[in-house]
């Protein structure tokens, strides 16, 4: 498992720990990780061109000391100092290590066009602009050397995070560092694990600086394959189909076919023990075409709640399934249960209206909505606002709602009260195709029905669909359809 804390937190924590080390401690273990990996980068330290870009901060003394390490193996080292200031014990380590520097202000463009010759010119670029001291848009000349080091041809490494984007909620307000590796201290920052700010970190490589043991609870967390397969339910000699977990699938109508048969599929490779289908009837038939294992069951219009399957685990509702008066007796009916239901699609849009129903309810809820659907449940707040931050928002909808939720998209977000959020490390823009959600909602369901909680069910789940998008066509376009057949591939990978 990565962990992520907070600006706030990780301040705290290096007070404590300084309060027990000799001055500068921290920082040369920082800069000692982040010169071991610049070294890893570059085909030979001796001969290559490095480029430090320095804010006024200890970002800037990091990337100083770095600079000097790699000097000292025979690198030709240029800072480019950018603040108001300087870490006045790194640049003299740089000079003394035979690595040279030169101010450059905004106001100046003789200096910012040797600044830029400079950057065009380097083998690698490492950005000590500004780390989790940075607020707002990067100013000038930041912004402008940033600009400069995304045009170069440089490998470019972060210091801490990469300088323009907001370290605790990966916001990116204007130009920001695109970095091949950031390399960050301490723990991760949660702007490192969610779209924008992650789409610029590229690899994240972790420097353990002892801090540890000084760490409260985090605010994010981003597991691996191995809490995956710890947390992934698997048949023992004892199971049987009611066992290993029923679940009900009222997902697709007559009009959106796809959706029906899409979850059916997820959810019958999550490894449930049965899926009960009940839906309109070109849509049952639809499922039963393609699904001769699930048993399935036809919707009386006079009596939607009447119909609904009985003595199942879970649900699944919402993929396609429509708005009308019929589907808001039904959302009422399995809310009433109590059992896990997952609500996804046009169950959210129906929810929006009626929050009580999920608000007021003590069982088990997990919505599953993209950015649109969750700024439906958050009056008020716009859609881009929520792809902006979607750590915090995610986290407000679960507090509101009292419930579980997980925010599609760009970077996937599982937020429950009172506990860390959880970023999904495996999604991929292949994903972005028509059903993929109503196979992620039918996969969780499984979940669900198995018996795992919301979370850890929401948690596997975004894992092994985006795992499988990836190893679907090796990374060439997926279809809803390649996705549910690429699951068991996925689950393999993890399981071992
Ligand atoms: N925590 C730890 O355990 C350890 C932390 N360590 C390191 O320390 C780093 C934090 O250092 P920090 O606190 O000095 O802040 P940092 O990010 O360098 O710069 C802040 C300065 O930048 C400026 N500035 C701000 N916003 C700006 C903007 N938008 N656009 C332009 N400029 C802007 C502003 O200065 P000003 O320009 O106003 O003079 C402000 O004062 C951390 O990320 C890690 O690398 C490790 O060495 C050891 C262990
Ligand atoms: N840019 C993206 N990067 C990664 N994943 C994405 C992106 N866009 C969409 N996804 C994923 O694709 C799926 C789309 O689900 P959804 O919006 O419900 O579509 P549909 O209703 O057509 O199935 C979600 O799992 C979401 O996280
Ligand atoms: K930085």
């Amino acid at each position: 498992m990565r962990y992520a804390h907070t600006v706030g937190t990780v301040r705290e924590a290096e007070g404590a720990l300084m309060a027990r080390l000799p001055d500068g401690a921290l920082m040369r273990r920082a800069a000692a990780g982040l010169a071991t990996v610049c070294a890893r980068v570059l085909p030979g330290v001796y001969g290559s061109r490095v480029v430090l870009l320095v804010g006024s901060g200890d970002n800037g003394g990091d990337a100083l000391y770095a600079g000097a390490a790699l000097a000292r193996r025979g690198a030709g080292v240029r800072a480019l100092l950018a603040g108001s200031r300087v870490h006045e014990g790194g640049l003299a380590a740089l000079r003394a290590a035979g690595g040279r520097a030169q101010e450059v202000s905004g106001a100046d463009a003789a200096a910012a066009d040797a600044a830029g010759a400079e950057i065009a010119a380097a083998d690698l670029i490492i950005d000590g602009l500004v780390g989790i001291g940075g607020t707002g848009g990067l100013r000038e000349p930041h912004a402008a050397l940033a600009d400069r080091a995304g045009a170069a041809g440089a490998t470019v490494v972060a210091v801490d995070l990469p300088s323009g984007i907001d370290a605790d909620t990966g916001a990116v307000d204007g130009p920001a560092v695109r970095a091949d590796i950031t390399v960050t201290f301490g723990t991760h920052k949660p702007g490192l694990f969610a779209a924008p700010g992650a789409e610029r970190a590229g690899v994240v490589e972790f420097v353990d600086i002892g801090l540890a043991p000084e760490l409260p609870e985090p605010r994010a967390q981003s597991p691996q394959a191995d809490d995956i397969a710890a947390l992934l339910p698997r048949p023992g000699a004892e199971s049987d189909k009611y066992r290993r977990g029923v679940l009900a699938v009222a997902s697709g109508s007559d009009r959106y076919r796809g959706a029906a048969v899409l979850c059916v599929g997820g959810a019958l490779r999550g490894g449930v023990g049965m899926v009960r289908y009940v839906g309109q009837e070109v849509a049952a038939a639809e499922v039963l075409n393609r699904w001769p294992e699930a048993v399935v069951s036809v919707l009386d219009p006079t009596d939607p709640a009447g119909s609904l399957p009985r003595r199942v685990a879970a649900w699944v509702v919402g993929p396609g399934r429509g708005l009308h008066p019929a589907a808001v007796v039904e959302l009422e009916t399995v809310l009433g249960a109590d059992l896990p239901v997952l609500l996804d699609a046009d169950a959210i849009t129906l929810l929006a209206k009626r929050p009580h129903l999920v608000s007021e309810r003590a069982a088990p809820t997990l919505l599953t909505p993209h950015a649109g659907e969750l700024a439906r449940l958050l009056p008020g707040t716009e859609r881009a606002d929520i792809e902006a931050r979607r750590l915090d928002h995610a986290a407000r909808a679960a507090d509101a709602y009292g419930c579980t939720v997980l925010l599609k998209g760009s970077t996937t977000v599982i937020a429950e009260p009172g506990r860390p959020a959880v970023v999904n490390p495996t999604g991929t823009p292949l994903l972005a195709t028509a059903g993929t959600g109503d196979v992620l909602a039918g996969f969780i369901g499984a979940l669900l029905a198995a018996g795992l909680p919301p979370r850890d069910a929401a948690t596997c789940g975004a894992y092994v669909h985006g795992l499988a998008a990836r190893l679907a066509h090796g990374g060439a376009a997926i279809s809803a359809s390649d996705l549910v057949d690429a699951v068991p591939a996925a689950l393999r990978a993890v399981l071992g």
